[in-house]
């Protein structure tokens, strides 16, 4: 088979994006997505994307996401941006966009290359010792350091993301951040299902901020955080049950496009 497909990137967190309106990459493919992603035998990138119809009337379209070792997980931050912009790119939609993901119906308003994704409500936040844990679409643990840069990411992350707390939730994904001031965090984040750090994770971001806010670290509802692959801002509304009308804010842009026989 000859598979077309358009590569996306988000603040370097890299996606396949796959039109899959007419069913024709199977999401049973475990094998065919972990190569498709693979960076050496495959396209590669650290997730991939198929946009479907959704069964939803009131939808755009339907957002499925794979992680880079080829099966279906949570919600993608910067991947559910990039959708909107591939989803902009097929003239499916115009400046706004409404699409079920796997958490859930999300909104999204596209201003030439930035796209703002509006992310479910988070009603629980776990303060730990040490950590942060909380989930926006996907599990997050967040830990602040003095020195982001000196941290070693992949061995620390590695270890938290399969350590015995988070076995019964398939692992989580692990956030460092320093604090820059009070709008502002750098962030590093290890991600499960690609086993390394990535450039960037829109779901990390956005439980960085909320977990700065509610530790009392950030005072500001706008916070904006750096990482190695660019600068996204998180808002949010805090009230008595967590935070609402959360919205995550970046670059999306196509990189390329070409068809792989598989
Ligand atoms: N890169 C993503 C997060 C993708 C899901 C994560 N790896 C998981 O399996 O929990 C983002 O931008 O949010």
């Amino acid at each position: 088979m000859e598979l077309s497909f358009y590569k996306y990137q988000g603040t370097g967190n890299d996606f396949v994006m796959v039109d899959n309106r007419s069913q024709v990459l199977s999401k049973n493919n475990t094998n065919l997505i972990k190569q498709l992603c693979d960076r050496k035998f495959g396209i590669g990138a650290d997730g991939l994307i198929l946009l479907e119809n959704s069964e939803v009337p009131t939808d755009d379209f339907k957002m499925v996401y794979f992680n880079a070792d080829g099966r279906e997980s949570s919600m993608c931050g910067n991947g559910g941006r990039c959708i909107v912009a591939f989803a902009h790119f097929l003239d499916i939609i115009n400046e706004k966009a409404v699409f079920t993901a796997i958490d859930g119906v999300h909104e999204a308003v596209l201003q030439n290359e930035l796209v703002g994704l509006k992310m479910s409500d988070v009603e629980r936040i776990e303060e730990k010792p040490e950590a942060v844990f909380l989930n926006t679409g996907s599990p997050h643990h967040v830990i602040f350091t003095k020195d982001v840069d000196g941290t070693d990411v992949e061995k620390e992350g590695a270890a938290i993301r399969n350590s015995e707390n988070y076995k019964s939730i398939n692992g989580t994904n692990v956030n460092f951040v320093e604090y820059l001031d009070e709008a502002t965090f750098k962030v590093r984040t290890f991600e499960r299902g690609v086993e390394a750090e990535t450039l960037s994770c829109g779901t990390g971001v956005t439980a960085v901020a909320l977990a700065a806010y509610a530790t009392g670290k950030a005072s500001e509802k706008t916070i904006h955080l750096q990482t190695p692959g660019g600068q996204l801002a998180v808002s949010f509304e805090p009230g008595e049950n967590g935070f609402q009308n959360i919205w995550l804010t970046g670059p999306a842009k196509m990189v390329f496009k070409g068809s792989i026989s598989c």
